[in-house]
């Protein structure tokens, strides 16, 4: 005997309800295209019958795409028997809430229509023709798989648009997403093609996005694709340290911030120099400048609340050179110099005569220094007029240890570098205004250049500031916890005020690998 089919019919006026006949089984699968199966319009998930009728006669291709909602299934045809199953049920959307509907099951009628042998779009458009009640019927799959589906939640660390993917078996089922979006994913059964949903959000229907496994495989067919590029980054370090060295040509800036206590002279790396060129630097701890989506498209993410007892967060403030992270650093620091510190840089110059090892900076020898760099002791490290100077990971958490926040300014390509189980660095990008506001807000303003100390900004300064910004959050956005435009000073350092306190007392997504750490972090 057959095994049943079941006639599914949704309606504007009720809730779906299912009656039972006979049909045939369904057949293997062979090869599909998934189609979204249907875009009549819903109305807290039922049927509007009126948005059918006007989307179906009239208005201009935007406003029925506005009034129609999705169904929340998909369907594919087997190209050898010409049957129509349900491809997949997205979790959220009508069908899944109905729960009569489930992927694998073949469609045998719409509306009393028989759609064998017919195409998937042209399913589609017998359903979009319907009014009000819509009625399948469906021979239901009879071992439905049992799906154990694990929580998972990701931050993205690519763009994606579902309507530029031509792999995407239902671009109207894709969900974009851009860069340091955290995803939930809410179905894994299909090893390409996950469901997930775009946190916060207040969403019911979630959206195909390609899986872990898909994007790498997408890069590594993109990267093969491109013409050899010679690759001269030397990621672990593990270089000698003078080559490395050699090889930064680095200059390090000093200023005198301030006579108190905690207060170190700033080593900062010369921003220009490293934004403008091209070529990889070694000179962070972790191979962060090569960096690669390809190796990790997403970032499995756990939630994280700082306990009381715990030490507090790193804080790491980056953005483009003359933006103002320093000033926005120093200024934290004054507000209250118990609580926020600077981390102090080792140097491989001579103290001055009021100098104290272990106050501005601690003096070391080269070989003593090339050895913390040999044994990736240092977060960050470069050279200027002949000196060494760089800020380790020890420095910093002598800080987090005394129980203060510790903030330090860091490179961007140093970001990989402060990730890490022990710092649970929050990132903290300081972004230049528009261009019409950095020239009314830097008026009084001084820069420090590679050739001038306090020289007044010019347009040049800004100009390349706006390129920095791009470039830094073209390579690094998926990096930043929050971000700071600053623009009037004093807004900046409030805002900074809040994401301080955000950072050590409530609640936020970090890497997985921060709370159980694995073997490699
Ligand atoms: N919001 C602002 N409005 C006006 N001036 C600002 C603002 N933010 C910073 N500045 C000024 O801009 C100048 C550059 O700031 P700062 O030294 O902090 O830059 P930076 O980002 O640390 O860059 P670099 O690493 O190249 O030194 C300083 O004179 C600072 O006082």
């Amino acid at each position: 005997m057959d095994p049943p089919s079941t006639s599914l019919s949704v309606s504007c006026r009720g809730s779906p309800r299912a009656t039972v006949k006979t049909g045939d089984a369904p057949s293997p699968n062979k090869k599909h295209t998934d189609v979204q199966a249907s875009k009549f319009p819903l109305t807290n998930g039922l049927l509007d019958p009126k948005d059918t009728s006007k989307a179906a006669k009239g208005g201009n291709t935007h406003q029925r795409k506005k009034r129609r909602k999705k169904a929340g299934a998909t369907i594919k045809r087997n190209e050898i028997t010409g049957e129509i199953f349900v491809a997949r049920v997205i979790c959220g959307g009508l069908a899944d809430r109905s729960g009569l509907l489930h992927a694998g099951d073949r469609i045998l009628e719409v509306n009393g229509f028989p759609v064998d042998g017919m195409e998937p779009e042209q399913v589609i458009q017998v359903q979009a023709r319907s009014q009000g009640t819509i009625m399948f019927k469906v021979v239901p799959i009879t071992e439905r798989p049992i799906h154990n589906q694990t929580m998972l939640y990701v931050r993205a660390m690519a763009d994606y648009s579902p309507q530029q993917d031509p792999a995407i078996p239902c671009a109207d089922a894709g969900m974009s997403f851009r860069k340091g979006d955290i995803l939930e994913i809410v179905d894994q059964t299909d090893s390409l093609w996950w469901q997930a949903k775009k946190l916060p959000s207040s969403m019911a229907c979630a959206g195909l996005i390609p899986s872990t496994n898909l994007l790498k495989r997408k890069q590594r067919e993109f990267w093969w694709s491109q013409p050899y590029q010679p690759h001269i980054c030397m990621q672990t370090c593990r270089c000698s340290p003078t080559l490395c060295l050699t090889l930064l040509k680095y200059r390090v800036y000093l200023y005198i911030l301030s006579k108190f206590t905690g207060f170190r002279r700033s080593m900062r790396l010369c921003r220009r120099r490293s934004h403008s060129t091209t070529q990889p630097s070694c000179h962070t701890r972790c191979p962060s400048s090569c960096y690669s989506a390809l190796n990790c498209p997403f970032e499995e993410v756990v939630r994280y609340q700082r306990l009381p007892q715990d030490a507090h967060r790193l804080l790491a403030l980056t953005g483009p050179s003359g933006v103002g992270v320093n000033q926005l650093r120093r200024r934290l620091i004054e507000m209250n110099p118990n609580i926020f510190r600077g981390a102090i840089p080792h140097t491989t110059r001579a103290p001055k005569a009021y100098e104290e090892s272990g106050r501005e900076y601690y003096f070391t020898s080269r070989e003593i220094f090339d050895n913390m760099v040999y044994n990736n002791r240092f977060l960050e490290y470069g050279e200027h007029k002949g000196t060494l100077y760089g800020t380790s990971i020890e420095s910093v958490k002598d800080v987090l240890n005394s129980g203060r926040i510790c903030i330090i300014d860091i490179e961007p390509n140093a970001i990989q570098a402060v990730r890490t189980h022990e710092l649970k660095a929050y990132i903290i990008y300081v972004k230049p205004p528009p261009l019409e506001r950095l020239r009314e807000t830097r008026q009084d303003s001084y820069i420090t250049t590679n050739y001038y100390v306090n020289r007044p900004f010019k347009e040049e300064d800004f100009q390349e500031m706006e390129e920095a910004a791009r470039k830094i959050e073209s390579q690094y956005w998926q990096f930043f916890d929050h971000v700071i435009v600053n623009d009037e000073l004093q807004d900046s350092c409030i805002q900074l005020l809040t994401a301080v306190r955000r950072a050590q007392d409530e609640p936020q997504w970090v890497p997985v690998s921060w709370i159980r750490p694995t073997a490699e972090s």
